[in-house]
């Protein structure tokens, strides 16, 4: 039975617009203009500290104001969930992975904390056995540690990891583990631009991709 590492944002939810709501209530309360969600997408992937940089960068903020954004930002993270949604097919994909004896972990750039919130809001918190955040470790994805400790922890067997970004892409490809890529999530190349094994655009599809890689693979 296969490790299979899932990505959070971009690839089991679309957690867009609780991000974006929480970026422009930093920025209403300095009385600057709001960015859209569109934008907000683009500054997902590579960790709250990040996003919150290219926040102030599209407003002019200067660096000196990073620690007391990233801490007003970080504090309201806990609780933004509810315009958060599942993608559709992925508890069904999950479910099917679980009853076939896959083992499940998660490997996000969110902080541990939200990662917890917002997947037990949504229920699906049990079909994990690990979950690693962006501030689990002292360094984050793309480097393959958080990716390397996910596995450890689901013990036994070959590797899979299923991302939906560039950040996630590199990381595979570093950690030297085949990359599932969703297609339909927070990415800003082309698909044929990014290292993936396969790419897919419905989680209905997933349990067949999988049973197909690990045939290929033994
Ligand atoms: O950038 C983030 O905070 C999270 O992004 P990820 O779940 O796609 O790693
Ligand atoms: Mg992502």
């Amino acid at each position: 039975m296969a490790r299979i590492v899932f990505d959070l944002d971009g690839t089991l939810i679309d957690s867009a617009p609780d991000i974006h709501g929480i970026a422009n209530t930093v920025l209403a309360q300095e009385g600057l203009e709001l960015i859209s969600l569109e934008q907000t997408r683009d500054f997902i992937g590579n960790g709250a500290a990040i996003f919150v940089s290219r926040m102030r960068g599209a407003r002019g903020i200067p660096d000196s104001e990073q620690a007391r954004l990233l801490a007003d930002f970080v504090a309201r993270y806990d609780d933004a969930v509810h315009l958060t949604v599942i993608y559709p097919g992925v508890v069904a994909a999950l479910e099917t992975l679980k009853a076939e004896g896959h083992s499940l972990g998660i490997c996000t750039n969110k902080p541990i904390r939200p990662c917890r919130s917002v997947l037990e809001h949504l229920k699906i918190d049990h079909l994990f056995d690990t979950m690693w955040g962006g501030d689990s470790l002292p360094v984050h994805k793309p480097d393959p540690a958080p990716l390397h400790a996910a596995f450890e922890a689901l013990g036994e067997g070959p590797r899979l990891y299923v991302g939906d970004s560039d950040v996630d892409a590199e990381t595979g490809e570093r950690a030297g583990v085949p990359f599932l890529l969703f297609t339909l999530g927070y990415r800003k190349c082309a698909v044929d631009e990014m290292p993936h094994t396969v790419a897919f655009d419905d989680f209905a599809a997933l349990p067949t991709l999988v049973r197909d890689l690990l045939v290929e693979a033994a």
